[in-house]
């Protein structure tokens, strides 16, 4: 069955400061726009390099075909998400970190601190979305579409989803 790996990058939240609503809001994304059976796994962890470029790879070894993760993308000193993916992944997919970033001017002018990025490890596709709970369906509402074809095209498990794009064979 197609399986989806949640990573939750946040010192607070895995301190038990605050309740960890961006895990949440990527599981309802993902309860909204995909049709076929899938599982989750979930994993809450701090900004700590080792740690997040360890969970990747274990969730990449559970054969994930997606990976999302939420935080540590910006430019505090913590803030080491995009470098620990650049370490698991094989193939960088520059594109889904610029349109995410752009699309969100619409929302925040803060958007170009987001630093995300996206890439392939295997049949494992990994993005990086920002922190904020409400930067979740903002980020994933801009590049949603490019998914599924992304993950046919690594030989992940068939993600069915009406708002999904995929070219037309010749
Ligand atoms: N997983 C989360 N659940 C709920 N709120 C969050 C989460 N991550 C971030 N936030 C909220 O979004 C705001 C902006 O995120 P910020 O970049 O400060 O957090 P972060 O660096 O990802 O998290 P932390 O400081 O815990 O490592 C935070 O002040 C916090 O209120
Ligand atoms: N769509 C959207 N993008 C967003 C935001 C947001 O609220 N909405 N927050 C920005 C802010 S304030 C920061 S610092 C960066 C990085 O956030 P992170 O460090 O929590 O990953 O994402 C940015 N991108």
């Amino acid at each position: 069955m197609l399986k989806i790996g949640i990573v939750t990058i946040s010192d607070r939240a895995s301190a038990g400061i605050y309740e960890d609503k961006s895990g949440k809001e990527i599981e309802k994304f993902l309860n909204e726009n995909i049709e076929n059976k899938f599982e989750t796994v979930y994993k809450l962890i701090p900004d700590e390099f080792d740690e997040i470029v360890k969970t990747l790879k274990e969730l990449a070894e559970k054969k994930c075909s997606l990976i999302l993760t939420t935080g540590g993308t910006g430019p505090a000193p913590r803030d080491v998400t995009p470098e620990a993916t650049r370490m698991v992944i094989e193939k960088e997919l520059p594109g889904f970190g610029e349109l995410m970033r752009m699309h969100s001017l619409k929302y925040v002018p803060t958007s170009i601190l987001a630093r995300g990025t996206a890439g392939v490890v295997k049949n494992t596709f990994i993005l990086n979305l920002p922190g904020s709970p409400k930067a979740i369906k903002e980020n994933l509402e801009a590049v949603w579409a490019a998914i599924p074809y992304t993950v046919d095209l690594i030989g992940g498990d068939y993600i069915e989803s009406k708002s999904a794009f995929r070219p037309k064979k010749k």
